[in-house]
């Protein structure tokens, strides 16, 4: 399966008006093709900065990175990126919230609708094409913006904290949801999350990071079988480590 995005030596420092702020110390991490990898710390620690630069909207300070061998730097199209509060166009209908994502492709409108309409049938948004980002609900939104980021088709998708929005109830059927669509298309998903439980329900493997500036403390394998039972003894096990080493690591 070979290294699909590859960290070396990444820091990040930012320049505040009382010196600089260093974020992440010295970040290196190997994502394998097709795994579903969550990031889980401290708030603050800097997990957000590092999707923004594997999405080059922020540059590292040094390291590099790579995606199947080749240097990441910039926006790349081979990169997507999914956030938590959504960031729908208000003003365009569903679809075209959808379709928006092969637009900026330059894919000429008819193909476009037709690639949308599979993705609105595949995540249950039939009957809902013509609605505003306002006429719908938490989860139906997240789907909208999950399926503009994979009709562009990138190698890897990246989430910041994607459901950390939504009532527990329809987070959970949102876990569900991506594990459907991940099992039927095998992306790369990188994903930032505040909720080990989960980050263990979903995740393939777990990278624990420290507080700023960060490192990656322990990476967790997750070999549970799917679907998962959230109480079984060794989700129990695995949360239990990953928050007593979050815990460790409280000033
Ligand atoms: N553009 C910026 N300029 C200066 N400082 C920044 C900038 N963006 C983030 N920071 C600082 O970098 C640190 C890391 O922020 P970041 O949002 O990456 O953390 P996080 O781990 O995603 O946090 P949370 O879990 O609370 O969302 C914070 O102290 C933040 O204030």
């Amino acid at each position: 399966m070979g290294t699909h995005l590859e960290l070396r030596g990444l820091t990040k420092y930012y320049a505040h008006a009382d010196g600089e702020l260093p974020v992440l110390a010295d970040i290196d991490l190997d994502i394998a093709r097709g795994q579903l990898v969550s990031l889980v710390g401290p708030s603050g620690c800097g997990k957000t900065t590092l999707l923004r630069i594997i999405a080059g909207l922020e540059s590292a300070s040094t390291g590099d990175l790579r995606l199947d061998g080749q240097p990441l730097t910039g926006c790349d199209p081979r990169v997507g990126l999914v956030f938590q509060e959504f960031a729908l166009f208000p003003w365009r209908r569903l679809i075209a919230n959808i379709d928006v994502g092969l637009e900026i492709q330059g894919v000429p409108k008819a193909r476009r609708r037709a690639a949308a309409r599979e993705y609105i049938r595949s995540f249950g948004l039939e009957g809902f094409e013509n609605k505003y980002p306002k006429e719908l609900s938490g989860g139906m939104k997240q789907r909208v913006a999950i399926a503009r980021t994979l009709i562009a088709n990138p190698r890897i998708v990246l989430m910041d904290e994607p459901f950390g929005s939504l009532d527990s109830q329809s987070r959970n059927n949102m876990q569900n949801f991506l594990l459907r669509i991940w099992a039927e298309r095998r992306d790369t998903i990188l994903f930032v999350t505040h909720n080990v439980d989960e980050a263990v329900y979903l995740s393939d493997r777990i990278a624990v990071f420290g507080p700023r500036p960060s490192r990656i403390l322990q990476i967790f394998d997750v070999s549970l079988d799917r679907p998962r039972d959230r109480t079984s003894p060794e989700a129990n096990r695995i949360r239990r480590e990953i928050l007593s080493l979050l815990h460790q690591t409280e000033s």
